[in-house]
């Protein structure tokens, strides 16, 4: 199995400013909290391939409501891969539970942003079944999986990343 990745905390500077752009009526105290509590993903088996993200927070979440959340997490990739990032196979089941954007693609040259690479996740119940998802604080959510990417033989792009979701135009 080819080694390619580390996750990391970003700075509890980071994670408090994109907190409160998320959550405004936190306090610095909560917030730390939150921060001390965050979990590095991580694989259940050894035979798993996708990596389990954790709630940093208790949320309820009703039908068709949706929650944006900062991880709390970067990654440092290896040039020539990509991490995707996925609904977990069981809240998909139950809940119909969605990320907003489908599939979460994560850039290798993400993690050099100035916002140290933090990465989001927007999820959606999208349930017909008028279900609603309770998760607890370090609940697996989603799953994210390492790929290989290829690129065109003629593609000379040299443009530089700093931001996510629009950040390139
Ligand atoms: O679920 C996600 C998806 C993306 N990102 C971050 C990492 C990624 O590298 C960056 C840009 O994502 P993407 O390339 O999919 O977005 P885009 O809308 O095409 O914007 P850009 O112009 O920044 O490429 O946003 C997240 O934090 N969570």
């Amino acid at each position: 199995m080819e080694k390619v990745a580390k996750f990391y905390k970003v700075s509890f500077h980071q994670f408090l400013k994109d907190w409160k752009a998320c959550f405004p009526n936190s306090t610095s105290v909560q917030i730390q909290n939150i921060y001390d509590e965050i979990k590095l993903p991580k694989r259940a088996t050894k035979g798993s391939a996708g990596y389990d993200f954790y709630t940093p927070i208790t949320f309820v979440l009703p039908p068709q409501h949706t929650i944006k959340l900062p991880t709390g997490i970067r990654v440092e990739i290896q040039e020539g891969w990509v991490l995707t990032l996925y609904p977990r196979s069981s809240l998909g089941f139950k809940y119909r539970l969605q990320l907003d954007n489908s599939v979460g693609i994560i850039d290798s040259d993400y993690f050099s942003s100035d916002n140290e690479g933090h990465l989001f996740v927007k999820l959606t119940n999208d349930t017909n079944e008028g279900k609603t998802v309770n998760l607890r604080a370090g609940d697996a959510m989603l799953q994210g999986i390492f790929l290989p990417f290829g690129i065109c033989e003629d593609d000379a792009c040299q443009g530089v990343r700093n931001g996510g979701f629009g950040s390139t135009n």
